[in-house]
């Protein structure tokens, strides 16, 4: 097969499930075995999730630093300066701009990945017009847009916001790119291997161009997966860099026949595109028509838990995030904690989400078979004074006076704080009895943990979810057995990117490696209009 070691620029594309990313990792290992010190090997992917495990594997090898996001790898090459974008630094820019110009914060100090909180189907119309300003300038900066084709009002907030963040010594994401182009010097790299490249904006790949100066380059991707459009990414840069040579990958081995057909009747809708032809999975595999009421999506969880239930996996995808808010509720009703295996640091879609401490871990400190102090400590915080044989105040003295390493059995000391009637309860873990003594100030996870705990306490122990959801945007490059997929989408979106909204649902679709359940609301207003593959399609009305 084709490698690095052969061109010096290489395109490698094919459509969904043909290997792309996983000849990407073998290219990796091939040239680490051909002796290529692993210093001289950068690997680019869209999210950092991506590459965990890949990272993981490489440990040792490649240094880390060599694996990233564009972003990661820019921010590095510039010496990460702190980010404009955290609720520290914009205070200080909402404090001097006119109310119309204010931006919300959206990443914490640490600086998290941007496009891990990048939602582009939430509803517009409720965006501070300062968001919606500073966006357009990020696109405009992202498509490398002469200055002519910017409004007066973009120009002018942009020379601000560029003067406040030399002032402050502050980088935004976009400004982490145009920084890195303006260094002399490259990666320092030998051999650079991009994915999901289609994705790359005018911008990025700009930057690529110039790490890539003196080195081999790969871009790897599939232009029909291109869903970045509204940031400036719309496939065409990566069609159009000119290459050496190509390789085109044109056997799936995800996507099962039937799955193919339908994604295949959504992709053709889409304006500009490349045609390709691909061949499916062996098998047949599935796809269903489930006809589900907007706010109710009982039947799809009864259904998606059989599935879960025989050891298949199971992922609910939406345009935006709010739509999965309905079904996060039924799942924590039933007892089942969802997760995002592909943005597992997310809130919105990990109940026990990965990294910071977080609330959950309160309610499984209620839950722990051998306690220790601190475990009394983390959820006593948060239950009404009214379950204290003494005043709230001195009870959490008391309870702070032991050592957080101290064990705490359940003829410890510690329980007589509580109220004769409350005591057997705190003692015997009886989750309704915390559920119903929570102050409301308690953080949402630990009540909706606990909720799940009167069913499946087992699950909050071990921070374990068997259901996955997420936004189409958020499982880019993932897989499930099954996927399940709302048809909802804002009408902005259908007016301005007809295109990407296609290529959004082709590669929902596309996930699937044994069957594909279409969530069809009728005559919803703004739902994605299924076509009409009947052959494929088993109808289940509710
Ligand atoms: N040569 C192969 N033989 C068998 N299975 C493979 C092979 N190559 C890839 N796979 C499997 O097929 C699935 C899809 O592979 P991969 O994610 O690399 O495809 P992709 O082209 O990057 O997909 P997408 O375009 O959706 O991101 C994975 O489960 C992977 O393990």
């Amino acid at each position: 097969m084709k490698g690095l070691t052969g061109s010096s620029r290489l395109r490698v594309y094919g459509p969904p499930g043909t290997g792309k990313t996983t000849w990407l990792k073998g290219e990796v290992e091939r040239l680490l075995r051909a002796g290529v010190p692993g210093e001289e090997i950068a690997v680019c992917s869209f999210s950092r999730a991506a590459f965990r495990e890949f990272a993981s594997r490489l440990a040792g090898q490649v240094p880390e630093d060599n694996l990233g996001t564009i972003h990661s790898l820019a921010y590095r090459a510039i010496g990460r300066p702190p980010l404009a974008l955290t609720k520290d630094a914009l205070s200080d820019w909402n404090r001097r701009v006119p109310d119309t110009w204010r931006v919300t914060p959206r990443v914490d100090g640490r600086g998290a990945d941007l496009l891990d909180v990048m939602d582009p189907y939430e509803d517009e119309d409720s965006r501070p017009p300062g968001d919606k300003l500073y966006d357009r300038v990020v696109y405009l900066r992202n498509t490398l847009a002469p200055m002519a084709a910017w409004s007066e009002e973009e120009r002018v907030f942009f020379q601000t916001w560029k003067a406040w963040m030399n002032a402050t010594g502050l980088v935004d994401f976009p400004g982490m790119l145009e920084m890195a182009l303006a260094k002399p010097g490259g990666l320092g790299v030998r051999f650079l291997l991009v994915d999901e490249a289609q994705d790359l904006t005018p911008l990025q790949l700009l930057l690529v161009e110039k790490w890539a100066q003196g080195a081999r380059l790969a871009l790897v991707g599939d232009d029909d997966q291109a869903i970045y459009g509204f940031m400036g990414a719309d496939g065409a840069s990566f069609l159009g860099v000119p290459v050496e040579d190509e390789l085109v990958l044109g056997q799936s081995y995800r996507v099962p026949a039937r799955v193919q057909r339908v994604a295949e009747a959504v992709i053709r809708r889409a304006q500009n595109r490349a045609p390709k032809r691909y061949a499916p999975r062996g098998d047949e595999g599935e796809v269903r028509l489930l006809w589900v009421p907007p706010e109710a999506p009982y039947h799809a969880v009864a259904d998606a838990i059989e599935r879960v239930n025989r050891g298949e996996s199971v992922l609910f995808l939406a345009t935006a995030k709010y739509l999965l808010e309905e079904l996060k509720a039924e799942l924590l009703l039933r007892g089942e904690p969802y997760a995002n295996p592909y943005a597992p640091h997310r809130h919105a879609f990990n109940l026990f989400p990965q990294g910071a401490r977080s609330a959950w871990e309160k309610a499984r400190s209620f839950l722990f078979p051998n306690r220790i102090a601190a475990d009394v400590k983390a959820w006593t915080k948060h239950v009404s004074s009214k379950v204290f044989a003494v005043k709230g105040e001195e009870a959490r003295r008391y309870i702070e006076s032991f050592p957080d390493e101290e064990k705490v059995g359940d003829d410890h000391p510690i329980w007589n704080v509580f109220r004769p009637e409350h005591r057997p309860h705190a003692v015997g873990r009886d989750v309704s009895w915390l559920l119903d003594h929570l102050l409301g100030n308690a953080p949402k996870t630990m009540r909706q943990s606990l909720m799940v705990a009167l069913k499946s306490p087992e699950a909050v122990l071990q921070g374990r979810a068997r259901v996955w959801i997420g936004t189409i945007h958020s499982v880019k490059g993932g897989e499930a057995d099954w996927v399940y997929v709302w048809p909802g989408y804002t009408r902005k979106a259908a007016r301005e990117h007809p295109d990407q909204l296609h290529r959004l649902f082709y590669v929902a679709a596309t996930r699937a490696r044994k069957g594909l359940v279409l969530m069809d609301q009728g005559k919803a207003p703004h739902a994605y209009p299924w076509p009409a593959v009947r052959e494929e399609v088993e109808v289940d009305v509710w």
